[in-house]
Protein backbone atom coordinates (compact mmCIF):
# COMPACT_ATOMS: atom_id res chain seq x y z
CA UNK A 1 0.00 0.00 0.00
CA UNK A 2 1.38 2.97 -0.90
CA UNK A 3 1.21 6.34 1.36
CA UNK A 4 1.39 9.84 0.83
CA UNK A 5 4.39 11.22 3.23
CA UNK A 6 4.09 14.88 4.46
CA UNK A 7 6.91 16.72 6.17
CA UNK A 8 5.07 19.63 8.72
CA UNK A 9 7.68 22.35 9.69
CA UNK A 10 9.96 19.97 10.26
CA UNK A 11 13.43 21.20 11.94
CA UNK A 12 16.22 18.86 12.22
CA UNK A 13 19.59 19.35 14.26
CA UNK A 14 22.76 18.01 14.43
CA UNK A 15 24.62 19.16 17.61
CA UNK A 16 22.61 21.76 18.43
CA UNK A 17 23.26 23.33 15.14
CA UNK A 18 19.62 23.68 12.88
CA UNK A 19 20.48 22.06 9.30
CA UNK A 20 16.57 22.03 8.48
CA UNK A 21 14.87 24.93 10.46
CA UNK A 22 11.01 24.52 9.34
CA UNK A 23 10.07 22.61 6.52
CA UNK A 24 6.91 21.99 4.58
CA UNK A 25 6.73 19.39 1.53
CA UNK A 26 4.08 17.09 0.37
CA UNK A 27 4.89 13.87 -1.41
CA UNK A 28 1.77 12.22 -3.52
CA UNK A 29 0.75 8.88 -3.42
CA UNK A 30 2.27 6.90 -6.02
CA UNK A 31 4.85 9.93 -7.10
CA UNK A 32 8.40 9.13 -7.87
CA UNK A 33 9.41 12.47 -6.45
CA UNK A 34 13.19 13.79 -6.15
CA UNK A 35 15.08 15.85 -3.93
CA UNK A 36 17.62 18.13 -5.88
CA UNK A 37 20.52 20.17 -4.63
CA UNK A 38 24.16 20.80 -4.43
CA UNK A 39 26.39 18.57 -1.90
CA UNK A 40 25.11 19.10 1.35
CA UNK A 41 21.99 21.00 0.87
CA UNK A 42 20.13 18.47 3.22
CA UNK A 43 18.59 15.73 0.75
CA UNK A 44 20.06 12.90 2.68
CA UNK A 45 18.94 14.08 6.13
CA UNK A 46 15.28 14.23 4.61
CA UNK A 47 15.85 10.67 3.50
CA UNK A 48 16.91 9.34 6.46
CA UNK A 49 14.04 10.90 8.19
CA UNK A 50 11.25 9.02 5.99
CA UNK A 51 13.14 6.03 7.10
CA UNK A 52 13.16 6.71 11.01
CA UNK A 53 17.01 6.83 11.10
CA UNK A 54 17.37 10.08 12.09
CA UNK A 55 15.28 12.03 15.10
CA UNK A 56 13.40 14.93 14.57
CA UNK A 57 13.89 17.92 16.64
CA UNK A 58 10.73 19.77 15.92
CA UNK A 59 7.42 19.04 13.42
CA UNK A 60 5.93 16.07 12.42
CA UNK A 61 6.56 13.51 9.50
CA UNK A 62 3.36 11.65 8.57
CA UNK A 63 2.25 8.57 6.38
CA UNK A 64 -1.20 9.14 5.38
CA UNK A 65 -2.16 10.93 8.23
CA UNK A 66 -0.24 8.87 10.78
CA UNK A 67 2.19 10.81 12.86
CA UNK A 68 5.77 8.77 12.18
CA UNK A 69 8.35 10.81 14.23
CA UNK A 70 8.45 8.13 17.22
CA UNK A 71 7.79 5.02 14.96
CA UNK A 72 10.93 2.69 14.39
CA UNK A 73 12.97 2.34 10.83
CA UNK A 74 11.36 -1.26 11.27
CA UNK A 75 8.13 -0.29 11.70
CA UNK A 76 7.65 1.89 8.74
CA UNK A 77 7.62 -0.73 5.96
CA UNK A 78 10.34 0.88 3.28
CA UNK A 79 12.61 -0.45 0.72
CA UNK A 80 16.02 1.02 0.41
CA UNK A 81 18.43 1.45 -2.73
CA UNK A 82 22.04 2.98 -2.52
CA UNK A 83 24.55 3.44 -4.37
CA UNK A 84 26.31 0.75 -2.87
CA UNK A 85 23.67 -1.45 -3.09
CA UNK A 86 25.15 -4.30 -0.65
CA UNK A 87 23.90 -7.63 -2.08
CA UNK A 88 24.92 -10.94 -0.91
CA UNK A 89 27.42 -12.06 -2.87
CA UNK A 90 27.25 -15.77 -1.86
CA UNK A 91 23.46 -15.84 -2.82
CA UNK A 92 22.38 -16.00 -6.31
CA UNK A 93 20.00 -13.44 -7.65
CA UNK A 94 16.95 -15.82 -6.93
CA UNK A 95 18.05 -16.36 -3.06
CA UNK A 96 19.27 -12.07 -2.99
CA UNK A 97 15.39 -11.42 -3.60
CA UNK A 98 13.84 -13.92 -1.56
CA UNK A 99 16.22 -13.01 1.43
CA UNK A 100 13.56 -10.47 3.00
CA UNK A 101 10.55 -12.75 2.66
CA UNK A 102 12.42 -15.75 3.92
CA UNK A 103 12.97 -13.63 7.26
CA UNK A 104 9.42 -12.71 7.17
CA UNK A 105 8.21 -16.21 6.79
CA UNK A 106 6.44 -16.18 3.98
CA UNK A 107 5.05 -19.50 2.50
CA UNK A 108 7.48 -20.87 0.00
CA UNK A 109 5.26 -21.32 -2.88
CA UNK A 110 4.19 -17.81 -2.04
CA UNK A 111 8.15 -16.46 -2.07
CA UNK A 112 8.65 -18.18 -5.74
CA UNK A 113 5.74 -16.60 -7.32
CA UNK A 114 6.68 -12.96 -5.79
CA UNK A 115 10.23 -13.10 -6.72
CA UNK A 116 9.51 -14.78 -9.87
CA UNK A 117 7.05 -11.67 -10.86
CA UNK A 118 9.74 -8.91 -9.79
CA UNK A 119 12.47 -10.63 -11.50
CA UNK A 120 10.72 -10.12 -14.57
CA UNK A 121 9.81 -6.47 -13.78
CA UNK A 122 13.37 -5.46 -13.38
CA UNK A 123 14.27 -7.87 -16.20
CA UNK A 124 16.77 -10.24 -14.49
CA UNK A 125 14.75 -13.49 -15.07
CA UNK A 126 17.51 -14.94 -17.19
CA UNK A 127 20.03 -14.17 -14.42
CA UNK A 128 17.90 -15.66 -11.69
CA UNK A 129 20.42 -18.42 -10.82
CA UNK A 130 23.33 -16.34 -11.32
CA UNK A 131 25.77 -15.53 -9.10
CA UNK A 132 25.98 -11.38 -8.58
CA UNK A 133 29.64 -11.39 -9.02
CA UNK A 134 28.75 -12.50 -12.94
CA UNK A 135 26.42 -9.91 -13.19
CA UNK A 136 26.89 -6.33 -14.80
CA UNK A 137 26.69 -2.79 -12.59
CA UNK A 138 23.18 -2.39 -13.93
CA UNK A 139 21.79 -6.06 -13.57
CA UNK A 140 23.11 -6.23 -9.54
CA UNK A 141 21.25 -2.71 -9.36
CA UNK A 142 18.07 -4.25 -10.84
CA UNK A 143 18.49 -6.85 -7.61
CA UNK A 144 18.77 -4.56 -5.18
CA UNK A 145 15.55 -3.03 -6.80
CA UNK A 146 13.67 -5.89 -6.73
CA UNK A 147 15.17 -6.93 -3.46
CA UNK A 148 13.30 -3.66 -2.28
CA UNK A 149 10.41 -3.88 -4.13
CA UNK A 150 9.75 -7.57 -3.56
CA UNK A 151 9.33 -6.87 0.19
CA UNK A 152 6.15 -4.55 -1.21
CA UNK A 153 7.05 -1.33 0.90
CA UNK A 154 4.97 1.46 1.73
CA UNK A 155 7.56 3.82 0.18
CA UNK A 156 10.86 3.24 -1.75
CA UNK A 157 13.67 5.03 -0.74
CA UNK A 158 16.69 5.76 -3.22
CA UNK A 159 20.03 7.92 -2.34
CA UNK A 160 22.16 8.44 -5.33
CA UNK A 161 21.63 4.88 -6.30
CA UNK A 162 23.38 5.19 -9.96
CA UNK A 163 26.36 7.29 -9.08
CA UNK A 164 28.44 3.82 -9.20
CA UNK A 165 27.65 3.49 -12.91
CA UNK A 166 29.26 4.61 -16.06
CA UNK A 167 27.50 7.54 -17.97
CA UNK A 168 25.86 5.50 -20.31
CA UNK A 169 24.61 2.98 -17.79
CA UNK A 170 23.56 5.44 -15.87
CA UNK A 171 21.13 6.84 -18.95
CA UNK A 172 19.67 3.28 -19.42
CA UNK A 173 18.87 2.60 -15.59
CA UNK A 174 17.11 6.00 -15.35
CA UNK A 175 15.24 4.90 -17.53
CA UNK A 176 14.49 1.67 -16.30
CA UNK A 177 14.11 3.14 -12.80
CA UNK A 178 11.01 5.29 -14.08
CA UNK A 179 9.40 2.41 -15.79
CA UNK A 180 9.87 0.01 -12.82
CA UNK A 181 8.42 2.33 -9.96
CA UNK A 182 5.28 3.46 -12.93
CA UNK A 183 4.39 0.15 -12.98
CA UNK A 184 4.53 -0.99 -9.17
CA UNK A 185 3.34 2.74 -8.19
CA UNK A 186 5.33 2.79 -4.73
CA UNK A 187 5.72 5.97 -3.74
CA UNK A 188 9.50 7.07 -4.14
CA UNK A 189 11.28 9.03 -2.57
CA UNK A 190 15.10 9.94 -4.67
CA UNK A 191 17.97 11.86 -3.78
CA UNK A 192 20.55 13.18 -6.51
CA UNK A 193 22.82 16.21 -6.93
CA UNK A 194 22.09 15.56 -11.09
CA UNK A 195 20.16 17.43 -12.59
CA UNK A 196 19.35 15.92 -15.63
CA UNK A 197 19.29 12.65 -13.88
CA UNK A 198 16.17 14.12 -12.09
CA UNK A 199 14.12 15.48 -14.54
CA UNK A 200 14.20 12.38 -16.36
CA UNK A 201 13.25 9.75 -13.65
CA UNK A 202 10.48 12.73 -11.51
CA UNK A 203 6.99 13.53 -11.72
CA UNK A 204 8.02 16.13 -9.35
CA UNK A 205 11.19 17.83 -8.07
CA UNK A 206 12.19 19.86 -4.93
CA UNK A 207 15.07 21.59 -5.36
CA UNK A 208 16.98 22.54 -2.14
CA UNK A 209 19.82 24.61 -1.41
CA UNK A 210 21.48 25.34 2.82
CA UNK A 211 18.18 23.33 4.03
CA UNK A 212 15.46 24.98 2.40
CA UNK A 213 13.19 24.32 -0.71
CA UNK A 214 13.33 26.37 -3.32
CA UNK A 215 10.71 25.22 -5.85
CA UNK A 216 8.56 22.25 -5.96
CA UNK A 217 7.10 21.24 -9.49
CA UNK A 218 7.40 18.78 -12.48
CA UNK A 219 10.22 19.31 -14.54
CA UNK A 220 8.78 21.50 -17.11
CA UNK A 221 7.73 23.68 -14.75
CA UNK A 222 11.03 24.29 -12.66
CA UNK A 223 12.73 24.17 -16.22
CA UNK A 224 10.48 26.73 -17.84
CA UNK A 225 9.29 28.96 -14.80
CA UNK A 226 12.35 28.51 -12.28
CA UNK A 227 11.49 30.26 -8.75
CA UNK A 228 14.78 32.44 -8.41
CA UNK A 229 17.88 32.22 -10.13
CA UNK A 230 19.35 29.87 -8.04
CA UNK A 231 16.68 27.22 -9.44
CA UNK A 232 17.54 28.59 -12.73
CA UNK A 233 21.53 28.28 -12.68
CA UNK A 234 21.20 24.66 -11.03
CA UNK A 235 18.18 23.18 -13.61
CA UNK A 236 19.86 23.49 -17.28
CA UNK A 237 22.52 26.15 -18.40
CA UNK A 238 21.70 29.87 -18.40
CA UNK A 239 22.58 33.25 -19.24
CA UNK A 240 22.06 35.56 -16.34
CA UNK A 241 22.24 38.89 -17.79
CA UNK A 242 21.18 42.42 -15.90
CA UNK A 243 18.52 44.77 -18.19
CA UNK A 244 16.45 47.09 -17.55
CA UNK A 245 13.01 47.21 -17.81
CA UNK A 246 11.57 50.48 -19.39
CA UNK A 247 7.84 52.42 -20.58
CA UNK A 248 8.50 53.44 -24.01
CA UNK A 249 5.76 54.54 -26.33
CA UNK A 250 3.45 53.66 -23.06
CA UNK A 251 4.53 49.68 -23.84
CA UNK A 252 6.90 47.43 -21.62
CA UNK A 253 10.03 46.88 -23.16
CA UNK A 254 13.58 45.14 -21.99
CA UNK A 255 16.36 46.90 -22.99
CA UNK A 256 18.83 44.52 -24.72
CA UNK A 257 20.78 46.99 -26.23
CA UNK A 258 20.85 50.04 -27.96
CA UNK A 259 19.85 48.72 -30.67
CA UNK A 260 17.77 46.03 -29.82
CA UNK A 261 14.73 46.31 -27.35
CA UNK A 262 12.12 43.30 -26.39
CA UNK A 263 8.46 44.04 -26.28
CA UNK A 264 6.98 42.67 -23.30
CA UNK A 265 3.97 44.71 -22.90
CA UNK A 266 1.34 41.26 -23.60
CA UNK A 267 3.86 39.60 -20.72
CA UNK A 268 4.47 42.06 -17.88
CA UNK A 269 3.21 45.60 -17.09
CA UNK A 270 6.06 45.91 -14.89
CA UNK A 271 7.74 49.49 -14.18
CA UNK A 272 10.39 50.65 -14.62
CA UNK A 273 13.56 48.90 -12.81
CA UNK A 274 16.87 47.36 -13.31
CA UNK A 275 16.24 43.40 -13.36
CA UNK A 276 18.41 40.07 -13.95
CA UNK A 277 17.29 38.22 -16.80
CA UNK A 278 17.55 34.42 -17.67
CA UNK A 279 17.99 33.70 -21.36
CA UNK A 280 18.98 29.50 -22.15
CA UNK A 281 21.36 29.05 -24.79
CA UNK A 282 19.03 27.49 -27.04
CA UNK A 283 16.23 30.45 -26.73
CA UNK A 284 18.55 33.08 -28.98
CA UNK A 285 18.39 32.57 -32.46
CA UNK A 286 21.26 34.05 -34.74
CA UNK A 287 19.90 36.23 -36.83
CA UNK A 288 20.36 36.32 -40.53
CA UNK A 289 18.67 40.03 -40.12
CA UNK A 290 20.54 43.24 -39.23
CA UNK A 291 17.67 43.30 -36.21
CA UNK A 292 18.70 41.53 -32.76
CA UNK A 293 21.48 42.45 -30.02
CA UNK A 294 25.09 42.71 -31.25
CA UNK A 295 28.12 40.85 -30.40
CA UNK A 296 30.99 38.41 -31.92
CA UNK A 297 32.07 34.88 -31.72
CA UNK A 298 34.56 33.92 -29.29
CA UNK A 299 34.96 30.33 -29.95
CA UNK A 300 32.43 27.52 -31.49
CA UNK A 301 32.12 23.70 -30.05
CA UNK A 302 30.95 21.37 -32.18
CA UNK A 303 28.60 18.47 -30.25
CA UNK A 304 27.14 16.51 -33.13
CA UNK A 305 23.82 17.64 -32.72
CA UNK A 306 24.21 20.97 -31.44
CA UNK A 307 27.13 23.94 -31.91
CA UNK A 308 27.89 25.26 -28.73
CA UNK A 309 28.90 29.26 -29.24
CA UNK A 310 30.10 31.81 -26.75
CA UNK A 311 29.23 35.24 -27.95
CA UNK A 312 30.67 38.64 -26.81
CA UNK A 313 28.54 41.08 -26.62
CA UNK A 314 28.84 44.75 -27.31
CA UNK A 315 29.52 45.31 -23.27
CA UNK A 316 32.21 43.18 -22.85
CA UNK A 317 29.29 40.57 -21.34
CA UNK A 318 29.63 36.59 -22.54
CA UNK A 319 26.52 34.91 -23.20
CA UNK A 320 26.27 30.95 -24.48
CA UNK A 321 24.64 30.18 -27.66
CA UNK A 322 23.47 26.92 -28.55
CA UNK A 323 22.87 26.37 -32.06
CA UNK A 324 21.77 23.06 -33.74
CA UNK A 325 23.97 21.82 -35.89
CA UNK A 326 23.51 22.16 -39.91
CA UNK A 327 25.10 21.04 -42.94
CA UNK A 328 26.95 24.04 -43.16
CA UNK A 329 30.74 24.53 -41.06
CA UNK A 330 30.20 26.47 -37.60
CA UNK A 331 30.56 30.29 -37.98
CA UNK A 332 34.25 31.29 -37.06
CA UNK A 333 35.55 33.20 -33.85
CA UNK A 334 35.39 36.90 -35.07
CA UNK A 335 32.62 36.54 -36.54
CA UNK A 336 29.97 39.44 -36.23
CA UNK A 337 26.33 38.32 -35.64
CA UNK A 338 22.87 39.56 -34.59
CA UNK A 339 21.12 37.91 -31.71
CA UNK A 340 17.96 37.14 -31.38
CA UNK A 341 16.07 36.15 -27.91
CA UNK A 342 12.64 33.93 -27.69
CA UNK A 343 10.54 36.53 -25.43
CA UNK A 344 8.06 33.77 -24.41
CA UNK A 345 10.95 31.51 -22.80
CA UNK A 346 12.85 33.92 -20.79
CA UNK A 347 12.33 34.59 -16.81
CA UNK A 348 12.67 38.40 -15.20
CA UNK A 349 13.93 38.14 -11.49
CA UNK A 350 13.76 41.40 -9.14
CA UNK A 351 17.14 42.84 -8.78
CA UNK A 352 17.40 42.16 -5.00
CA UNK A 353 15.10 39.18 -4.23
CA UNK A 354 16.43 37.29 -7.09
CA UNK A 355 12.67 35.86 -7.15
CA UNK A 356 10.67 35.26 -10.91
CA UNK A 357 8.67 38.53 -11.97
CA UNK A 358 6.46 35.85 -13.91
CA UNK A 359 6.28 33.35 -11.50
CA UNK A 360 2.95 31.84 -11.16
CA UNK A 361 0.94 33.48 -13.84
CA UNK A 362 -0.43 31.24 -16.61
CA UNK A 363 2.60 32.12 -18.89
CA UNK A 364 4.36 28.74 -18.98
CA UNK A 365 3.64 26.59 -21.56
N1 LIG B 1 25.67 13.17 11.35
C1 LIG B 1 25.90 14.47 11.12
N2 LIG B 1 26.45 15.25 12.06
C2 LIG B 1 26.64 16.57 11.88
N3 LIG B 1 26.34 17.22 10.73
C3 LIG B 1 25.80 16.50 9.74
C4 LIG B 1 25.55 15.09 9.86
N4 LIG B 1 25.00 14.65 8.72
C5 LIG B 1 24.91 15.72 7.90
N5 LIG B 1 25.39 16.84 8.50
C6 LIG B 1 25.41 18.20 7.92
O1 LIG B 1 24.08 18.53 7.52
C7 LIG B 1 24.06 19.19 6.27
C8 LIG B 1 23.20 18.40 5.27
O2 LIG B 1 23.83 17.16 4.98
P1 LIG B 1 23.21 16.06 4.02
O3 LIG B 1 24.10 14.86 4.07
O4 LIG B 1 21.79 15.88 4.33
O5 LIG B 1 23.35 16.78 2.61
P2 LIG B 1 23.18 16.19 1.15
O6 LIG B 1 22.44 17.20 0.40
O7 LIG B 1 22.64 14.82 1.21
O8 LIG B 1 24.68 16.16 0.65
P3 LIG B 1 25.45 15.08 -0.28
O9 LIG B 1 24.87 15.22 -1.65
O10 LIG B 1 26.87 15.54 -0.20
O11 LIG B 1 25.21 13.74 0.35
C9 LIG B 1 25.51 19.33 5.84
O12 LIG B 1 25.94 20.61 6.21
C10 LIG B 1 26.22 18.27 6.64
O13 LIG B 1 27.55 18.65 6.90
Amino acid sequence: MSVTISFNNVIKKYNDKPVISGLSLDIKKGEFFTLLGPSGCGKTTLLRMVAGFNSIEGGEITFDDKVMNRITPQHRNIGMVFQNYAIFPNLSVKNNVAFGLKNRKIPKDEIERRVDHILDVVQISQFKNSMPENLSGGQQQRIALARAIVMEPNVLLMDEPLSNLDAKLRVDMREAIKLIQHEVGITTVYVTHDQEEAMAVSDRIAVMNSGVIQQVGTPREIYQRPANIFVSNFIGRTNIVERSLKKVDNRQVLIMDENYQIDLDDITQYAEEIIKVSIRPEEFTISDTSEGMAGVIQHNVFLGINVHYTVQLSNGENVEVTEESTLGEPLEPGTEVKLLVNKEKINLFHYESEKNILEGDSYAK
